[in-house]
């Protein structure tokens, strides 16, 4: 049995399709990412998934358990930690702690051993008296992965994890979670719009763009997908480069600002030919960097556009617009 199965689903908000008709399913024990922009539709996926919205249609179990028929059962088996932070700054972690081991009646000493074993898991063991605001944002998010564990759930859902973290941070935050998956078995159900993140974390991931699943798959075999290395050609003419006759190896070719993306097999052997075949036309590199595919490539060869593109339009603006206005 999957520990989340979800068929046709979707969640439309007067007239706007939030999420449509996606399905996917997720084996027990998997850290599964959902990608994709700002707006795409993966919040409102999960909020289905966790009872927090009903879908306007389609189906979906977690643990076995109907979303909307069951809703108390799917609530009992999962963990949720959205963006919005939800901590008492006024109270230390361990009372934070304590709070919501007493909302699911966890009793005495259980409550006490289990918020002793969760702290030490995500290393705020030592600072469990310190009250939450003299917290940084990394450990606060730990604190809020740590108190979404408290009464023992077998899926985990993690809203955006890191959004707004500096590097080093997320990159700490990436290791308890993988710690987490790989200690406690916990089924962890991630999303994210860092492409690395994904790539870091995931065993597989769905690509869900404007409401849809575009692609899915583990990420190596995504990237494997669309084929070879990526050359990039930045040019004060990249109009005259795409337009250049395409050479049978080239596996596609896409113009962004002022470069040329070109992906194709063997990169190395063809790189004097390409530069050869664009100087003889008189047109001028200004750099070039050859790399293999990241999943930012597979979202661009699926869309034809790069994430950073789609949340920079303005329909993403509209859908921003929409999005303030319902908190
Ligand atoms: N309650 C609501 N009322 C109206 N529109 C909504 C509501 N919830 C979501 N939407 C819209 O549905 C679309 C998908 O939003 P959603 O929050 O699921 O995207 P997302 O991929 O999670 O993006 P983000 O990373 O910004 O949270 C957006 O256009 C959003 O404005």
């Amino acid at each position: 049995m999957p520990a989340i199965d979800v068929h046709n689903l979707t969640k439309s908000f007067d007239g706007l399709v939030a999420v449509d008709g996606i399905s996917f399913a997720i084996e027990s024990g998997e850290i599964f990412g959902l990608l994709g922009p700002n707006g795409a539709g993966k919040t409102t996926t999960i909020s289905m998934l966790s009872t927090m919205q009903r879908p306007t249609s389609g189906t979906a179990t977690v643990n076995g358990h109907d979303i909307v028929t069951e809703e108390d059962s799917v609530r009992k088996s999962i963990g949720i930690v959205f963006q919005d932070q939800s901590l008492d700054e006024e109270l230390t972690a361990y009372e934070n702690m304590d709070f919501h081991g007493r909302l699911y009646r966890i009793g005495g000493e259980t409550r006490r051993q289990r918020i002793g074993e969760l702290l030490t898991l995500v290393g705020l063991d030592d600072r469990k008296d310190d009250l939450v605001k003299t917290y940084s944002g990394g450990m606060r998010r730990r604190l809020e992965i740590a108190r979404g564990l408290l009464h023992e759930p077998t899926v985990l859902f993690l809203d955006e994890p890191t959004l707004g973290l500096d590097p080093q941070t997320r990159n700490h935050l990436w290791e308890y979670i993988e710690r987490l998956n790989n200690d406690k078995g916990i089924t962890i159900i991630l999303t994210t719009h860092y492409m690395e993140e994904a790539d870091r974390l995931c065993d597989r991931v769905a690509f869900i763009d404007r409401g849809t699943i575009i692609a899915q798959g583990t990420p190596a075999n995504l990237k494997a997908s669309i084929g070879g290395d990526v050359i990039t050609i930045a040019s004060p003419d990249p109009d005259a480069i795409t337009g250049l006759p395409n050479a049978p190896w080239v596996s596609g070719i896409e113009q962004h600002d002022d470069s040329v993306i070109i992906r194709l097999q063997d990169a190395d052997r063809q790189i004097p030919g390409i530069v050869t075949a664009i100087h003889q036309k008189g047109i001028g590199i200004t750099s070039l960097s050859v790399r293999k595919p990241t999943l930012e490539d597979v979202f661009l060869h699926y869309t034809g556009r790069t994430i950073r593109e789609e949340e920079a339009s303005g329909k993403e603006a509209m859908r921003m617009f929409h999005r303030a206005g319902r908190r």
